[in-house]
């Protein structure tokens, strides 16, 4: 059952912001618990062995996640999968201490999908940071650190629901690495969170590649390996490169046609990019249907097309903010059909 969830950001003038609400975090697997004996994780590694000491199966009323949640063997590390739209995160309570339990290597291990658990990242639900009530750290797959996630931060928030168990609406502060974050709980289950605004500014994105237009990169060239693309850099709070195919191309980028996992890289890892970034590859079919694919940086790429939008809740809000410049129209709310559910970007 997916619960849908609002993103909202609280206005400010003069800025546009981004309200996102999308089918999002509930536990990908509902009841699908692992009690991992950390010290015996091993992938690819004889010393290091994943032993799944116990999993229980069943619907969410048959388990009650509190006593799992609540247990508190040494040397095991808990932890329950979430994904938001197909964006899928193993979350670890860690509220007990400022430092994570796994180590960033120990992350690429649980999150590979042969021979761990198999998720995009691991996330922290951590002690709250110059009084914040809480603190949100992840690492990707790949074992980096991003500063924020989208679709991650609306997991977080019913982790933390879960664990504190809160119902009803409620509302907490969350430290990131990319600021204050305010996740919401609703009435109905859905979860509001601010995400901030979206960055322009090509040296806080970051990108190397020259401003083109009011301090930002739009549709500015790259070069990948001698082929030119038309791309525009935003980051809404990790960084974005969002295109829309190649420069001088007649037909629109086919992105049913594009082989991600050899491009993806290149523009993850360009030298354009100090800091890596996520990628959009988008196709326009009309005014209001968009087709995209992403290569998400320290994460890769997603497994399948998405209409409209992607998994990633970043992605999404900054694939808007490329397309209103492209549109040229400002939209008060767009429906996004999505492989793992339904998401309404609203950009004010
Ligand atoms: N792997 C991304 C973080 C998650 C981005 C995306 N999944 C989202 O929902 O915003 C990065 O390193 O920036």
């Amino acid at each position: 059952m997916a619960i849908a969830a609002t993103i909202s950001l609280s206005l400010a003038l003069q800025t546009r912001r981004f309200s996102v609400a999308g089918a999002a975090p509930f536990r990908s697997t509902p009841s699908l618990h692992f009690d991992c004996l950390l010290s015996n994780l091993s992938l690819k590694n004889p010393s290091f062995r994943v032993s799944a000491s116990s999993m229980s199966i069943g619907t969410p009323d048959k388990i009650s996640t509190t006593s799992f949640l609540d247990r508190r063997e040494s040397g095991f590390v808990h932890f329950v999968k979430y994904h938001g739209l197909g964006n899928d995160f193993i979350l670890v309570d860690n509220r007990d201490s400022t430092e994570p339990r796994i180590t960033p290597e120990q992350a690429v291990k649980l999150c590979d999908r042969n021979f761990g658990v198999g998720a995009d990242g691991v996330i922290f639900a951590m002690p709250g940071t110059n009084g914040t009530d809480y603190t949100m750290r992840i690492f990707n797959s790949d074992g980096s650190e991003p500063e924020m996630c989208g679709n991650g931060v609306r997991c977080f928030a019913r982790f933390i629901a879960e664990l504190e168990n809160l119902h009803g609406k409620q509302s907490f502060t969350v430290y990131t690495g990319a600021g204050l974050i305010v996740p919401e709980i609703q009435d109905d289950g859905k979860v509001k969170v601010d995400m901030g605004e979206p960055i322009l500014k090509a040296s806080d994105v970051p990108t190397k590649l020259r401003a083109n237009k009011d301090q930002s990169v739009v549709k500015s060239d790259l070069n990948v390996d001698g082929v030119i693309w038309n791309v525009t850099c935003v980051s809404m709070g990790n960084p974005h490169c969002v295109t829309f195919g190649t420069k001088g191309s007649q037909q629109n980028l086919t992105v049913d046609e594009l082989n991600l996992a050899a491009v993806g890289p290149k523009f993850e890892h360009h030298e354009m990019f100090p800091a890596r970034t996520n990628t959009e590859f988008v196709e326009v079919f009309s005014s209001s249907h968009l087709k995209m694919r992403v290569w998400e940086r320290g994460a890769g790429s997603n497994t399948g097309l998405w209409n409209w939008s992607l998994r990633c809740g970043g992605c999404s809000c900054s694939r808007r903010t490329c397309w209103e410049g492209v549109a040229r129209s400002i939209c008060l709310a767009a429906r996004w059909r999505l492989n793992g559910g339904r998401k309404t970007i609203m950009y004010t």
